[in-house]
């Protein structure tokens, strides 16, 4: 199972994660988050990164100059679009990108199918929060394009290995406090999910 660690605010958490074995790092370009980081410090990390990991910058309230501009300037490789925005919008980024279900209800899985989407519970801070989305929304749905988000924990992710999710994401659940990561709940989170 492939996994993004989000959220990442320093090199060495970063490395953490590479090292553990992510496939992707999530870097959060929303200024109220208490994981924001400036276009300066990310730009920092990413540049020195290893080759194939997935670079994702997240987004919210946002125009596609902005996406565009930010990743290029920081060198992420996929942009990460946590609000509704028309096809306008998506018809001028200019980077791979990926769109974000807040899902409040079982029929919200459904959206997008035939797109790779990430899939997190509705909450008023956009992401980030530590809450679980009822697993039963999933029973008979084709998951195989669905990155999983929200509430994931070490503990929690072998149950839901079942569904066959494209890949699970976290950030909450492997912090020590906002921003900061716990290296072993990192590794035992990227362990668990292989
Ligand atoms: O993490 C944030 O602070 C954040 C803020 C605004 C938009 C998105 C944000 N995070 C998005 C993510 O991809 C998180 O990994 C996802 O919401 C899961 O978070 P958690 O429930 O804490 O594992």
């Amino acid at each position: 199972m492939r996994t993004k660690i989000c959220g990442i605010t320093s090199y060495e958490d970063a490395m953490v994660a590479v090292d553990a074995g992510a496939d992707a790092l999530g870097f959060v370009f929303y200024e109220k988050s208490p994981r924001f980081l400036t276009r300066e410090k990310a730009k920092n990390i990413i540049q020195k990164l290893p080759p194939f990991v997935e670079k994702v910058a997240l987004f919210v309230n946002v125009d596609a100059q902005t996406v565009n501009a930010t990743c290029k300037e920081v060198g992420a490789t996929l942009a990460q679009i946590h609000f509704e925005a028309d096809a306008a919008f998506y018809e001028a980024l200019k980077i791979p990108h990926i769109k974000v279900i807040r899902a409040q209800k079982k029929e919200d899985v459904l959206q997008y199918a035939d797109e790779y989407r990430l899939v997190d519970a509705y909450c008023e801070a956009y992401g980030g929060a530590g809450k679980q989305l009822n697993a039963e929304w999933f029973e008979g749905v084709e998951c195989s394009k669905i990155i999983l988000a929200g509430g994931l924990t070490p503990d929690n992710i072998q149950a839901l290995k079942k569904y066959g999710f494209y890949a699970f994401d976290v950030s909450s659940g492997v912090e020590i406090s906002y921003g900061k990561k716990d290296a072993a709940k990192v590794r035992e989170f990227i362990h668990n999910a292989h």
